[in-house]
């Protein structure tokens, strides 16, 4: 019995009579049932539950039929599955009997996981196979049926129903990939090969799968699924294929997925982007394309909506340079219609950009300063008047020029006047506010535009003066060019605008004539514009149309302003020009002279006044006591810089047969600035014909000596300003005094004009000038009134002779 006692079973044995003889101590735990107590019982009495059973069937089989039994069953009242067997004997029946609840529980949750299992492979599209390893039975689901056409029949039940129709070429590498995951403990392995159909065609498929093992990690079944992917394979071919065609094309071809991820990716993307098609395989375009992804996914919604997109893009190339590209996405679809794919065409316009960029910037900027240039300015400031009209707010216009910006150009050269608008444009930077606009129009020429200066225009005007001052204050700080150490001033001329008012053509008029305002009352100043501007300049329109209408008709007269010696002698005269209006009367040269420079028709007028001068020297060299008498006549700056100007004056000396040795030209030192070695050159040719120079209102220019020591001049004339004040005034006097003392040493005449007074002229004579020009002697005069007043001036030095 200690045999018995030792065994895992549980065992007891019954008599005749179903009752115990004995138990084991294991049936004695299982039955739950102390075996003393058991000993001697009725079985069915102890344990009546098992009457209506298989128990109690089975046991009296065993006893009746003298047969063995073997069962599994549960029984309720101790909730344990019991597996049974009874042998009978002699004695009555040995029973052995063992706990297999928890085996039975296993059994269950495999069975339900297995129903479950060939639930879903029932229900799914793919094909679903499951391969005892230890058996090698193989199961397919219907798949195996619709997806490659094989009915259930006609597959083999064994792992040769799936290795068998692995295509040839594949066939070695997905055996030796199955054997490595079964071989390595991986739990699942998956792959892409070509299946054959029941007619012999392959079927790419996609296999999943996984690997079970038993507790010592034996891969025990293998359960799987193929799908069918030839569609999508061969969709991706052809659009690979119809890709590859364009790989030679110079744009970028990219195929990604929905999600973005590269498929294909052709030379032209290579050498656009700098990445190959190995390096961007599989990954997201905004991974390595995008910095800024906001315009890509703007782009990307388009698409969706839309099936296709146009556009341009700033993605970045491999080595960091932001390129710019011109895009074309089309959507590809499936055969159902579903989205699967994003065909790109991108086209390289960086440079193009860039160039667009550059003529973009030449046209509307200033090369030199970088300022927006005439054009922009005008485009701004039309926007700006648009807006005045709906904010009712006023701007201003400002409009700067440098003042004798010319003498330091022609004088020190363009580098560094050009020094010099560039420090000017830093400054004028630096006056206004980052909504104001600072053009530069050209030359010495810049515009400040203001904006919402409020709605009322005194409060306006006060804003843009106070600019203007800032601007003033600025630019009048000393420049350092180069080594030089440079003064130079603005004159600035403002209007205000508002509402629509005047258009932009007006308004440039209106600021540039405060502009030339304020340089007429001394420059380095501001002026605003002002209705008495306007009448002015309507006046100078009827002026320049007068002044060719009296060029035509022969208003113009020339007067003759005597130039008299210390000595009571007659030298000679100044030929003044005179206009004989017809409604105005006399018109004075300081009317129309400048504006007859501006437009052009200082030249036909000063060809007459040379050629009435001329023939007039003529006319007088025909008498003895007129024939040494000298003529200056005035030569402008525009006429004195005429290409022809020599050829001008030596051709009316030769037409009218004067003696040049009679003519003076007066140049004013204005003129002489400009381009120093060709007036020296015109002066010489002149000189060497026997024309003399005389320096004109000398002192109140830029008198440089150095420029005054390398001209062939031969007279010196003290601008009547000084004179004026002579008697009066020291500094005026010292000045005279200078200029005459300048004279002596460079061997020149010195002419004093605006002598007024016999005491001027005892002052001049004192200081040691000699030569007078002024009404002390005589107004300038019609030709026959001066003719009279040589008759006098000879009658008077004769009697005084007598
Ligand atoms: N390019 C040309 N310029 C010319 C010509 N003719 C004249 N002008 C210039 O016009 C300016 C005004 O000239 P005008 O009104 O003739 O005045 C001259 C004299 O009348 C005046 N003057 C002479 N004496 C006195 C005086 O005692 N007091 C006083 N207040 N004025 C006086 O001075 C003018 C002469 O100036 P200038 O020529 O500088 O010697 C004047 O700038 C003329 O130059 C012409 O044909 N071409």
């Amino acid at each position: 019995m200690s045999t018995l006692e030792s065994i895992t079973d549980a065992f007891f044995i019954l008599n005749h009579e179903w009752r115990f003889t004995y138990l084991n101590q294991q049936a004695e735990r299982l039955l739950q049932r102390d075996r003393n107590d058991l000993v001697g019982k009725f079985i069915w009495e102890e344990f009546p539950e098992a009457i209506n059973g298989i128990f109690y069937r089975e046991y009296h089989r065993a006893m009746s039929e003298k047969c063995t039994v073997g069962f599994e069953e549960y029984f309720d009242p101790l909730e344990t599955w019991f597996e049974v067997n009874a042998y009978p004997s002699e004695e009555g029946l040995a029973v052995y009997f063992r706990d297999i609840t928890e085996r039975k529980a296993a059994q269950r949750i495999m069975h339900e996981s297995e129903e479950r299992f060939r639930n879903i492979a029932r229900a799914t599209a793919d094909a679903v196979w499951d391969w005892d390893m230890k058996t090698d039975v193989m199961w397919w689901n219907d798949g195996i049926h619709t997806l490659f056409g094989y009915s259930p029949k006609e597959i083999e039940s064994d792992i040769s129903s799936w290795t068998s129709r692995i295509h040839p070429d594949e066939k070695d590498q997905i055996l030796a990939e199955v054997h490595h995951a079964i071989d390595s403990g991986a739990g699942s392995w998956t792959g892409e090969y070509r299946f054959r159909r029941k007619d012999g065609s392959y079927a790419y498929v996609w296999d999943r799968s996984f690997i079970i093992r038993d507790e010592y990690g034996k891969a025990v079944r293998m359960l799987g699924g193929k799908n069918d992917i030839t569609e999508s394979k061969l969709q991706q071919a052809r659009l690979t294929q119809q890709a590859e065609l364009l790989d030679k094309a110079h744009d970028a071809i990219i195929i990604r997925d929905m999600d973005n991820h590269v498929s294909f990716w052709n030379k032209g993307a290579e050498r656009l982007y700098g990445w190959t098609a190995e390096e961007v395989a599989g990954r997201h375009l905004e991974e390595f394309l995008y910095e800024d992804t906001k315009g890509f996914r703007t782009a990307m919604e388009e698409l969706q909506k839309n099936g296709e997109w146009r556009g341009e893009l700033e993605p970045i190339h491999k080595n960091g340079k932001r390129l710019i590209i011109e895009a074309h996405w089309t959507l590809i679809q499936d055969d159902a219609g579903y989205p699967e794919s994003i065909l790109a065409i991108n086209t390289d316009i960086t440079q193009r950009k860039a160039a667009e960029h550059e003529i973009q910037y030449l046209a509307f900027y200033d090369q030199l300063t970088q300022l927006p240039n005439r054009q922009l300015m005008l485009d701004r400031l039309q926007r700006a008047i648009n807006a005045t009209s709906r904010n009712g707010q006023h701007g201003a216009l400002l409009f700067i020029d440098l003042d004798n910006f010319k003498i330091l150009n022609d004088t020190l050269g363009h580098d560094i006047g050009d020094l010099l608008l560039q420090q000017v444009a830093q400054r004028l930077t630096t006056c206004i506010r980052e909504s104001d606009s600072l053009s530069r129009l050209g030359g010495d020429e810049f515009v400040v535009m203001l904006e919402n200066l409020g709605g009322d225009s005194l409060e306006a005007a006060s804003q843009a003066e106070t600019i203007g001052e800032k601007i003033l204050a600025a630019l009048n700080e000393s420049y350092s060019l180069s080594d030089y150490e440079h003064q130079c001033t603005p004159s600035i001329g403002i209007t205000l605008f508002s509402n629509q008012e005047h258009n932009m053509d007006e308004l440039q008029k209106r600021a540039d004539l405060a502009m030339y305002q304020a340089k007429g009352e001394g420059r380095n100043t501001i002026r605003f514009f002002d209705p008495d501007m306007q009448a002015a300049i309507t006046n100078r329109i009827t002026l320049e149309a007068d002044l060719r209408s009296g060029l035509k008709q022969n208003d113009f007269l020339v007067y003759y302003q005597p130039q008299i010696v210390k000595d009571g002698k007659l030298l000679g005269a100044e030929a003044l020009l005179r206009w004989q209006h017809p409604s105005r009367g006399l018109v004075s040269p300081t009317e129309f002279i400048p504006l007859a420079e501006d437009t052009g028709l200082i030249l036909p007028l000063s060809e007459f006044v040379l050629m009435t001068a001329c023939n007039q020297l003529v006319a007088w060299a025909q008498h003895p006591e007129t024939a040494e008498l000298n003529l200056s006549v005035n030569i402008s700056a525009r006429q004195f810089h005429h290409r022809d100007f020599v050829d001008q004056v030596l051709g009316t000396l030769a037409k009218s047969g004067a003696n040049p040795e009679n003519l003076t030209l007066e140049l004013t030192e204005s003129l002489l600035v400009e381009d120093m070695e060709s007036v020296i050159s015109k002066m010489t040719t002149l000189k060497s014909r026997g024309i003399s120079f005389s320096l004109d209102d000398f002192g109140t220019g830029y008198s440089s000596l150095s420029y005054l020591k390398r001209l062939p001049l031969d007279i010196l004339k003290i601008d009547q300003s000084f004179i004026r004040d002579l008697l009066t005034d020291p500094s005026d006097e010292a000045i005279v005094r200078t200029v005459i003392s300048l004279g002596q040493s460079l061997e020149l005449a010195v002419i004093a004009e605006g002598v007024e007074t016999g005491e001027t002229r005892e002052a001049l004579i004192n200081i040691g000038c000699h030569v007078y020009q002024g009404y002390l002697f005589s107004h300038p005069l019609p030709i026959e009134e001066f003719n009279k007043f040589i008759r006098k001036m000879q009658t008077e030095t004769i009697t005084n002779k007598v």
